[in-house]
């Protein structure tokens, strides 16, 4: 057997999600059985000092020849880095972004991609032209469960894929919990239900509606929504969206419904155990997959399959013979976070020197994009300027 391909990462910035990923990347890939790609950390920056990025390298328990930049800039100029991972607010994605692909260097970049479309077609021509790969980092993707149904979908179990139905909702106190600067809700950062959380909910109807038709087939949704505001920010606290999925060749012959839910104030899981039911619903005709909340991080799923002689136009007089179970439990366990998966995934690109992953393609995260583009447009919600511009270098 051959040895593992070693990847070298970059962190930029040393948040809660920076922590999380860079601890994900210190765990033995055999425990999630992956023995053909390995992971090390060779440096970390922080835009307020190198003692910060210093103290994160330790926390993480990164290798202690691991270097600690108080500068982005230092990260980007660093020879020994194979990929960067931006973990900076959605305000500062495509500053960030273009920071690294301008030195050089692939990136894995925290979701939302950018703040609209404009922004993640230029990352992604830079990439283009620099023969760099490029990802956005939306981990669910990438996880077993997440691969496990879409090959389902893809091999016509479910029959024909209806309506996808999908919350990511939270039940807080908005003022309390995140007032008006945290990133959460500030309009400075980009900040807001879409961008932070209905991106998961799209995540679900995009990747079952549209990655599972073939790759020449696939067209965007028609988008029609409404949107709340939180008064103190402006930034969006309960967004609704639904999505038509148009059907032709090579796809199924109806149109398909994708409904993305997610709001600050009530919740998926009203009462944290799951009593409220399961935050996707992925509707066949053969059958629904319904898989269980949080949408960021899911864990179990389950396939109710129309028998015969249950439900709808099937239903037989005296009930008819069943064919297999009617109900199929799946418990997919996470060693982990589940965030070193969609590293993996980068390892391999890098490896087989792909400059996309197939997973999470750039036209399906521009396609995103301009989805919540127009989430915003219908409801009039816009962001500072210095933030929406494609203007490169913009100082934040
Ligand atoms: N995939 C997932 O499950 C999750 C993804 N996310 C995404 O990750 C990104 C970061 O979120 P999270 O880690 O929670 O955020 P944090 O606020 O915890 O961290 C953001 C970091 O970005 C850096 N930064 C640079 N400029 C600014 C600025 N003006 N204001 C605030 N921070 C700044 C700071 O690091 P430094 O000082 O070191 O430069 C800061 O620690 C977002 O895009 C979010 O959507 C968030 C949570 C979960
Ligand atoms: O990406 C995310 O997933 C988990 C949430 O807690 C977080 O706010 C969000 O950014």
């Amino acid at each position: 057997m051959s040895s593992p391909h070693t990847v070298r990462w970059g962190i930029l910035a040393t948040g809660g999600i920076a922590q999380t990923f860079t601890k994900d990347l210190m765990i033995d890939p055999s425990t999630r059985n992956v023995s053909d790609i390995k992971h090390t950390v060779v440096a970390a920056a922080s835009s307020s000092s190198a003692d910060r990025a210093r103290k994160f390298l330790e926390d993480c328990k990164c290798p202690s020849s691991a270097a600690a930049y108080g500068s982005y800039e230092d990260l980007v100029a660093d020879k020994n880095i194979d990929i960067i991972y931006v973990a900076t607010p959605h305000s500062h994605h495509y500053q960030n972004t273009m920071l690294c692909l301008q030195a050089g260097k692939p990136v894995l970049c925290e979701k939302a991609f950018t703040v609209n479309a404009a922004q993640a077609q230029k990352l992604i021509e830079t990439a283009a032209a620099q023969k760099l790969f490029l990802m956005e980092a939306v981990w669910t993707r990438f996880f077993p469960l997440s691969r496990a149904i879409r090959t389902y979908i893809t091999s016509g179990a479910l029959g024909a894929v209806h309506r996808v139905i999908a919350d990511l909702s939270f039940g807080e106190d908005v003022e309390s919990t995140w007032g008006t600067s945290h990133r959460m809700v500030n309009a400075d950062l980009a900040g807001g239900a879409l961008l932070d959380l209905g991106i998961y909910s799209l995540t679900w109807c995009f990747q079952t509606l549209y990655a599972t038709v073939p790759r020449p087939h696939r067209q965007p949704p028609t988008v029609a929504s409404s949107l709340s505001k939180y008064a103190p920010t402006g930034a969006d606290e309960n967004t609704s969206i639904i999505l038509t999925f148009p059907r032709g060749p090579g796809a199924p012959p109806h149109p398909a419904h994708g409904i993305a839910l997610t709001n600050l104030r009530v919740a998926t899981d009203v009462d944290g155990r799951g009593t409220a039911g399961p935050a996707i619903r992925i509707q066949g005709t053969r059958g629904e997959i319904q898989v269980d909340g949080p949408a960021y991080r899911p864990t179990r799923y389950r396939i109710i399959h129309k028998s015969v002689g249950r439900g709808g136009a099937d239903r037989q007089e005296g009930g008819g013979e069943e064919s297999g179970p009617e109900v199929e439990e799946f418990e997919c366990g996470i060693p982990g976070q589940g965030m070193f998966w969609e590293a993996d995934e980068c390892g391999r690109c890098l490896r087989d020197g792909l400059v996309e992953s197939e997973g999470m393609t750039h036209e399906e995260s521009l396609v995103v994009m301009e989805t919540m583009d127009q989430v915003r447009r219908q409801n009039g919600l816009v962001y500072p300027e210095k933030i929406e511009t494609t203007k490169y270098p913009v100082r934040l």
